[in-house]
């Protein structure tokens, strides 16, 4: 997968050097570059941005330099996507439909946000996403660009070790995961489930599906309403 990040702050993605997402850049899995904004404004003082017509607080993102950097960068067959307050909620369905795609452009905004007519003049050429994390207010897009790469480089081939993760998620999809434990077996006077120690993967499967249905019903009553009652068994539905 191709990836390329357009920011005014291209080192806030030192990170993405890190950890798995930077064992997926070292074997080619993932062919990540940055690209700072700057390099397309030609004034003097590399000027980004402006104050918004109709006034109103803060600047906002000139339209010129992105205008040039999204046509050096995103050739044909590239996706934008642009973290924005007002996206639409990113989920686990949208990091499988970009993990699945062969070229990501992110277009990082700061200020109050990007000139619309960038957005409107990206979507005549490809497609575009605009994407929110949640609803509460960032400085700009480049923590959530993070979060996005997080999310999708997980899902490449190869690059979760334990491909069950996957599985475990794939099958469950829709209810928050269980609880989990590891060694030792008892810490500060706290002890592990006798169940997850029985080596009985029936009744592990079984304690662990109890948990994850009172956990989803406990702290997301929206997944838990919407999980399909007919993948609710009889032991199911005594929980
Ligand atoms: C009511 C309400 C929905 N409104 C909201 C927006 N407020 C104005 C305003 C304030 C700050 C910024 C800073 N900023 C610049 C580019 C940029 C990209 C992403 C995000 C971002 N924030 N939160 C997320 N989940 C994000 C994502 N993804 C923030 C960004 C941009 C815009 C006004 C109030």
């Amino acid at each position: 997968m191709k990836v390329d990040i357009i920011s005014i702050f291209p080192d806030y993605f030192a990170p993405l050097g890190l950890s798995l997402v930077g064992k997926a850049r070292t074997t080619g899995t993932l062919d990540l570059a940055v690209h700072d904004l700057r390099t397309w404004t030609h004034d003097v003082h590399r000027t980004v941005d402006d104050s918004p017509y109709g006034g109103g607080p803060g600047m906002v993102m000139r339209p010129e330099p992105w205008g040039q950097a999204l046509e050096a960068v995103a050739g044909p067959g590239a996706t934008l996507v642009v973290p924005s307050p007002v996206g639409k909620p990113f989920t686990q369905a949208d990091a499988y439909e970009l993990a699945a795609l062969d070229h990501l452009v992110f277009a990082c905004g700061r200020y109050e946000g990007i000139d619309q007519r960038v957005i409107d003049d990206a979507a005549d050429r490809m497609p575009v996403r605009e994407v929110s994390l949640g609803d509460y207010v960032l400085f700009g897009g480049e923590v959530a660009v993070i979060v996005i790469m997080e999310a999708i480089t997980r899902l490449l081939p190869g690059v979760l070790g334990n491909a069950d993760s996957l599985t475990e998620e794939s099958h469950a999809a829709g209810l928050l995961e269980a609880p989990v434990y590891t060694k030792p077996a008892a810490w500060r006077d706290r002890e592990v489930p006798d169940v997850l120690r029985s080596g009985d993967h029936g009744r592990i499967a079984r304690w662990r599906r109890t948990e994850s249905l009172l956990r989803t019903a406990a702290r997301r009553p929206d997944l838990f309403a919407a999980y399909p009652p007919e993948h609710l068994d009889k032991q199911d539905r005594k929980a």
